[in-house]
């Protein structure tokens, strides 16, 4: 069973103890670590409030409180806990009243282990669908993260990163995979370790490549061999995710996985199994699997190049890191990190960005993402200085330096040619048009339509919200 559904707790609640025990000895073996057993209703009742998410197996007739009673008292004090009446009576009635009172499902003793096991898992994972429903909205009310040190190697300041950092530390704890998409260089590697950090596992982060991987060279990596499984094979060797065990293994370049890979790799995140190359034998994982990718895997998917069932199976829990073109404010801060480290390592004195440097930097589009940030200020600093840099973006923007000085100062074409539409639209529907498309040549570069339409960021940003409130 999987580490964090095995640490929720399971309540049993029965006045018959050799019952109690059975259960209590069922759910251990089936790996459940948080047992605890109670032998009358009043016991329980009075902590249900305090009572940590999880699932209660409730007997319906005690003799001190009876089953219904403490079933509405758990819908009223604590919708954490999810409860399953576990009862002798077959009686269709009290099933319903039971159900319609929020029960999570009824059984009737004698129950076996199977069925119990199986509506057990069904039960706790309700419970933590609710718990990260409850987690996300009381986020979404009250701001900020619990534990921002988890993020302290992520230089951030726009909201759409902070938002996903919200959201990342309530599914962290999860067991499902999670998907990380975002164009080369935008921190997917970053923010896997980030997840890791959050989720509490107690294993090791492990991570794989899988670009350029055959088939055959995957599954030896990530599942390891058993002697004589191939002609090299003299000795058995771990795989990797023998080393993510309770930990997580994180799959970088997802997208390049070769269609028998995809397959190994759905049956690990489906049934948490995998086979050892030679080896018929199948083993267990424990390992939370994390994906990266910078393709677009629902046009790969679309295409038949990438599996429906693996691409719905690796989605539960989606992270999309935004090009560093989108996030302006970050370009400055991260430059000014990557210069002092520069500074440090190279021995060279402090340098600061200039005013046109930053203006530069604020029109050049990064296809690299941050991986080119960083590179551009280390190459420079080795180089010169950040005079070399200014020289190398005006170039690598296509813009001449004394424009960026004055963005307005950009060559105009001529408009004696256009052509207009009859009638005319109106002058907001002309200019909200104008932006638009600004944007859009500009690939979302506020700066760089700013400059296009010849005016200031400061005015675009006035006018697009302009825009967006009259739509
Ligand atoms: N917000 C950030 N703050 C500080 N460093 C960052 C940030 N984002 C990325 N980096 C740095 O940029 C480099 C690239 O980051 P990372 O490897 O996480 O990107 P990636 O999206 O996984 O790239 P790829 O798709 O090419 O594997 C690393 O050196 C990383 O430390």
């Amino acid at each position: 069973m999987d580490e964090q559904t095995s640490k929720h707790p399971v309540y049993i609640v029965d006045d018959d103890k050799a019952l109690t025990r059975s259960f209590y000895l069922t759910l251990k073996s089936f790996g459940y670590r948080d047992v605890k057993t109670f032998d009358n209703g009043r016991q329980v009742l009075d902590l249900l409030p305090e009572l940590e998410h999880g699932v209660l197996l409730l007997d319906l007739f005690m003799p001190d409180v009876s089953g219904e009673v403490i079933l509405q008292q758990a819908r009223d004090t604590n919708p954490g806990i999810q409860v399953v009446v576990v009862t002798g009576v077959d009686e269709t009635d009290t099933a319903v009243r039971c159900i319609k009172s929020g029960a999570f499902d009824y059984l009737v003793k004698p129950v076996d282990a199977d069925r119990l096991i199986t509506t057990l898992r069904r039960a706790m994972s309700h419970a933590l669908i609710l718990q990260q429903n409850q987690r996300l909205s009381r986020k979404l009310l009250t701001g900020g993260l619990d534990r921002p040190d988890i993020f302290q190697d992520i230089i951030t300041r726009n909201p759409k990163m902070t938002a996903i950092f919200s959201y990342l530390e309530v599914v962290a704890t999860m067991s499902d995979p999670v998907l990380i998409t975002g164009e080369t260089g935008t921190g997917k590697d970053l923010l896997a370790q980030a997840v890791h950090r959050a989720s509490g596992r107690t294993g090791a982060f492990i991570s794989l490549n899988a670009a350029g991987l055959d088939d055959n060279v995957f599954a030896d990596t990530l599942f390891g061999h058993v002697k004589g499984a191939f002609t090299d094979a003299r000795e058995p060797r771990k795989g990797l995710i023998e080393q993510a065990e309770n930990g997580t293994l994180f799959l970088d370049e997802i997208g390049d996985l070769s269609p028998s890979a995809q397959v190994k790799l759905l049956k690990l995140i489906q049934d948490h199994v995998y086979y050892s190359l030679g080896s018929d034998i199948p083993k267990a994982s424990k390992a939370r699997v994390i994906a990266a990718t910078n393709r677009d895997l629902e046009s790969s998917r679309k295409l038949g190049q990438f599996r429906e069932d693996l691409f719905y199976r690796i989605n539960t829990y989606r992270l999309h890191l935004p090009p560093l073109r989108e996030r302006g404010e970050d370009v400055l801060l991260l430059v000014e990190h990557y210069l002092a480290e520069a500074c440090i390592e190279l021995r060279l004195a402090r340098e600061h960005v200039s005013p046109r440097l930053a203006d530069l930097l604020q029109t050049y589009n990064f296809p690299g993402n941050v991986r080119e940030l960083r590179s551009l200020i280390y190459a420079a600093m080795a180089g010169g200085g950040m005079s070399v840099l200014e020289e190398k973006l005006a170039g690598l923007a296509g813009i001449a330096l004394e424009s960026c000085t004055n963005s307005v100062a950009l060559p105009r074409p001529g408009i004696d040619d256009w052509q207009y539409p009859n009638p005319l639209p109106s002058l907001e529907q002309a200019c909200s048009r104008l932006v638009d498309q600004a944007l859009r040549t500009a690939n979302g570069n506020q700066a760089k339509a700013a400059a296009m339409l010849g005016i200031s960021r400061q005015a675009l940003n006035k006018r697009i919200r302009k825009i967006a409130s009259s739509r």
